[in-house]
C-alpha cells in the first residue's frame, strides 16, 4: 500500500459538511454560537471598519447577519452581502439595510437589491480552515477571486473549531486575516 496523499478537498468538503450538521444539532452548539459571538463583537470594536461584508448564513455556517442586525456601536457601518453570479463566478456586495432580504443572488442565496460597496472589513464564512490561515469554502472560488480582485481588505474567517484541518496551498489560496471560531482566534 502507498502511504495516503492528504485527502482531496472534495471529500474534505464533504466531510466537514456532515460533522457540520452533527454538530448544530448537538448540545454544544448553543455556547459555541454565543461564544464566537462575543470574540466576533469584541474584535470588530477594535477594528472599526466603515464598510462591512458579511453573508446570508447557509444551514451551519455562524449567523452573523443576525448578530449584526441586532449589535450596537456600528451605527456608523455600512453592512452588504454578496450578490454571486455564476458567470465567471462573480460576486460584489451590496448595501444592506438590515431588513429581510427580498432577493436572491443566482446561487439561491439571500442578498440585497442595494448599491454596489466596497467593505474594509470582511467576514468570510468557511467550512475548513488551516493554521497557516487558508480557507476551505463551497468550492465555487467566489471569495479566492474577489480578494484576488481587492488586495488590502482586512478578512476574517468565521469557522467551527471542528473545521481545523491541514490544507494543501493552492496557487489561487488567499490566506485570511484572523479566523475566529467559538475558541480560538487565529492570526498567522
Ligand atoms: N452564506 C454564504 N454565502 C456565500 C458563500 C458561502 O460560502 N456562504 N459563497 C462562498 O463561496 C458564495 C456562494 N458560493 C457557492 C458555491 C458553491 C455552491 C454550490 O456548489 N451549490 C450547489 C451546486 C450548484 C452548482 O453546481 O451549480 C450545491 O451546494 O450542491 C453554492 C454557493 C457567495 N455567498
Ligand atoms: N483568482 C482566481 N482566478 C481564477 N480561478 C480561481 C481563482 N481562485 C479560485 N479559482 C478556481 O475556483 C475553483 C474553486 O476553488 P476552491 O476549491 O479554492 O474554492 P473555495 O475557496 O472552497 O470556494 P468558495 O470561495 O466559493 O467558498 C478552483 O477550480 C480554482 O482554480
Amino acid at each position: 500500500m502507498t502511504t495516503s496523499a492528504a485527502p482531496d478537498r472534495a471529500s474534505l468538503r464533504k466531510e466537514l459538511l456532515r460533522q457540520r450538521r452533527e454538530f448544530i444539532a448537538s448540545p454544544a452548539f448553543a455556547d459555541a454560537e454565543a461564544q464566537l459571538g462575543r470574540s466576533l463583537l469584541s474584535l470588530l470594536a477594535q477594528l472599526e471598519p466603515q464598510c462591512l461584508g458579511l453573508y446570508w448564513p447557509l444551514e451551519g455556517e455562524f449567523n452573523a447577519a443576525a448578530l449584526l442586525q441586532a449589535a450596537e456601536g456600528l451605527e456608523d457601518c455600512t453592512l452588504a452581502l454578496p450578490f454571486a453570479r455564476k458567470a465567471n463566478r462573480h460576486m460584489d456586495f451590496r448595501r444592506w439595510d438590515g431588513q429581510p432580504p427580498a432577493v436572491k443572488d443566482e446561487c439561491g442565496i439571500p442578498s440585497s437589491e442595494g448599491a454596489v460597496v466596497l467593505p474594509d472589513v470582511l467576514l468570510v464564512p468557511c467550512v475548513g480552515f488551516s493554521p497557516a490561515g487558508y480557507r476551505l469554502g463551497y468550492g465555487g472560488g467566489y471569495y479566492d477571486r474577489w480578494l484576488a480582485a481587492h488586495p488590502g481588505v482586512t478578512t476574517v474567517g468565521l469557522a467551527w473549531q471542528l473545521g481545523a484541518i491541514e490544507l494543501d496551498v493552492q496557487p489561487h489560496d488567499q490566506a485570511l486575516t484572523v479566523i475566529l471560531t467559538e475558541s480560538a482566534l487565529l492570526a498567522p
